[in-house]
């Protein structure tokens, strides 16, 4: 079997003096696009801040392509979209996307090629600040696309965004997962988004409580829609340890 991109052992995080991730164990398999879905709250963001090794931890590993998460070296290997867009406003989706293409020594053919792919070819030349939230959070994907990475992590990457765009974004996360061994990790709360993954974490309160392919989970919640499959598994009782 081949290394794990992302390797997790008994992860625990505190924010704000509250337990947030309790215990995380987890393996992703390299090229594969692994969904994170679960209540607000429930420590998804916290869990892909942890792979970025952006997130102080109280204890356990997490181990990115086979480095420590946040290490230099992995500064060009993983892209982080994060939920509040970080491109700039005062300059066009362009020259955003042309800035952080010569960060990673992409091409200017390049940035357009991503900026056509995430549909804003016609607002190229348009100030970031100028564009709607849907828009400004495509800008933000150009961006991490535009790095070309190993693996990208993806807080949210389509909200806001119509219903064919996001069945395009999709394919294309699928394309670069199997063309070119892309792993992708993704938060989403949108279900026919989590049913397109390969494979689905569910969170509640810090704990992974189900992992398995969309098929899997409906087959065992004996239910065809997944937005009931997780309400049945978010309301189960708690398994409280014999003592
Ligand atoms: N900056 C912070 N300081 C303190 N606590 C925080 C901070 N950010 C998040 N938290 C807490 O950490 C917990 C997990 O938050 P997190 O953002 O990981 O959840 P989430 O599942 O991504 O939620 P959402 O779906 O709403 O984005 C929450 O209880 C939240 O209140």
């Amino acid at each position: 079997m081949s290394e794990s991109a992302v390797r997790i052992r008994d992860l625990v995080v505190y924010r704000g003096g509250a337990l947030v991730l309790d215990g995380i164990d987890l393996d992703v398999a390299p090229g594969t696009v692994t969904g994170l879905v679960g209540p607000s709250g429930s420590g998804k963001t916290t869990l892909l801040r942890c792979v970025v090794g952006v997130q102080k931890i109280k204890s356990g590993r997490v181990t990115v392509l086979g480095r420590p998460a946040g290490t230099a070296a992995l500064r060009h290997e993983v892209s982080y979209l994060t939920q509040s867009p970080t491109v700039y406003g005062d300059l066009t989706v362009e020259e955003n996307v042309r800035h952080f293409a010569a960060l990673y020594r992409r091409s200017k053919r390049d940035a357009a090629i991503v900026i056509e792919r995430v549909g804003l070819s016609p607002k190229s030349r348009q100030l970031v600040r100028k564009l709607s939230g849907g828009q400004q959070t495509r800008a933000n994907l150009a961006c991490a696309l535009v790095a070309a990475p190993r693996m990208l992590v993806l807080d949210e990457p389509t909200v806001g965004q119509d219903p064919l765009l996001r069945r395009e974004l999709w394919t294309h996360f699928h394309n670069i997962a199997r063309a070119e061994g892309t792993t992708i990790v993704v938060s989403s709360h949108v279900m026919d988004e989590a049913a397109r993954c390969d494979r689905i974490l569910l969170m509640r309160t810090g704990k992974i409580i189900a992992d398995d392919t969309p098929e899997m989970i409906r087959k065992e919640t004996q239910t065809d829609d997944l937005d009931e499959a997780f309400l049945r598994l978010i309301e189960a009782p708690v398994a409280v340890p014999q003592v």
